[in-house]
């Protein structure tokens, strides 16, 4: 590895000990390989090369399930873990959730909240909740956890700059239309503001909520929807989503064996038998895999570096959905 003035001569080092049986050598340098100390922490380097390479320059959109937020330290290591994506090359956009911490306000402030079809009913009080929480507190907290490791983080809603779009979603249940208030889809993307400070070498991070052209109101979108909109819209080359389960259970909630790689048609041939916040989980990844992204993941936000496992490691730790092969659908 050379350092930044690019003198890889100036700091080379004649102490330590050597490891194992390995032949050693005088500080001459000759006659075999002498063996540092960190010996493996330079193997562990390397091993990523691979996957340096492969996802160098490639934007990754990581959605951040509330559910995973369970602790300081997670939330700490997810911060260095989209830092270090950064620092490697890749171009992170965070997009975060934050269901259990908006139904803990709605509770205090004694307003009553259900979920339908894995959304949550918005009444417009709600919704005043909702985007208090998101963009005024959830998302500053990422912000400031990124922003320890440099000028780093900008955080934006679907309000900003057209970001995102929407229009009210009404859910379908068994064939009945559902009113669910301020709950929106999305209509359109203008992913300008997020593609401006990606190339500024920033982290977006993105609170899931947008204003409608019909009606002018806010709505509130679930954020696993929102993440995958816009990893098709930045022609992302992963969706990862970071939730609180290992994976997509096979038989959930009766055996925890996880799929660990689903083509786009096995997921659509799942998807009426999934239930609650897995729905729009998995109906995100769909989307993303047959509109350009490669692969869409969904991986438990509760381990620790998670996301460096994923992406730099032969060790895939969730659900893989990619394309269905050339041919087939
Ligand atoms: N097939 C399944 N596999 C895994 N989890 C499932 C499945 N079906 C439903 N779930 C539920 O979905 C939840 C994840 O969605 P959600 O609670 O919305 O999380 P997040 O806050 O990360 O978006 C899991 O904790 C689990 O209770
Ligand atoms: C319409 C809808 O359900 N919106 C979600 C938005 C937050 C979200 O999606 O948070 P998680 O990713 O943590 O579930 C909600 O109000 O809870």
């Amino acid at each position: 590895m050379t350092t930044d003035s690019g003198d890889t001569t100036a700091t080379t080092t004649t102490a330590t000990t050597t490891v194992g049986d390995a032949p050693t050598t005088d500080a001459s340098g000759t006659g075999g390989t002498r063996r540092h100390t960190a010996l493996p922490k330079a193997r562990t380097l390397v091993e990523a090369l691979p996957w340096l390479t492969r996802h160098h320059g490639k934007t990754v959109v990581v959605k951040f399930g509330g559910n995973a937020m369970v602790d300081e330290e997670l939330k700490a290591a997810f911060a260095q873990d989209v830092v270090f994506l950064r620092h490697a090359g890749l171009k992170p956009v965070v997009v975060h959730g934050g269901g259990p911490q908006i139904s803990r306000q709605l509770d205090r402030m004694g307003i009553t909240s259900e979920f339908k079809a894995g959304l949550r009913v918005t009444t417009p009080e709600a919704m005043d909740v909702v985007r208090m929480v998101l963009a005024g507190q959830v998302q500053r907290e990422l912000v400031g956890l990124l922003n320890q490791h440099g000028p780093l983080a900008v955080g934006l809603t679907g309000e900003d700059a057209h970001l995102m779009t929407a229009t009210k979603h009404y859910a379908d249940m068994d064939g009945e239309r559902v009113d669910l208030g301020r709950v929106g889809e999305i209509t359109a993307i203008d992913p300008g503001a997020v593609q401006a400070l990606l190339d500024d070498g920033r982290i977006p991070v993105i609170s899931s909520i947008a204003r409608s052209a019909d009606d002018g109101h806010v709505y509130n979108v679930n954020a696993d929807t929102a993440a995958a909109a816009l990893a098709v819209a930045l022609g992302a080359e992963t969706l990862m989503v970071l939730t609180d389960v290992e994976g997509l259970y096979e038989d959930w909630p009766h055996s925890d064996e996880v799929i660990s790689r689903l083509t786009a048609s096995e997921l659509e041939r799942l998807l009426p038998e999934l239930a609650s916040g897995m729905v729009p989980k998995m109906e995100g990844c769909l989307y993303a895999v047959r509109n350009g992204v490669t692969t869409a993941r969904v991986i438990d936000g509760r381990v620790q570096h998670s996301i460096l496992l994923e992406i730099f490691t032969d060790e895939g730790i969730g659900t893989m959905v990619v394309p269905d092969p050339e041919g087939q659908s």
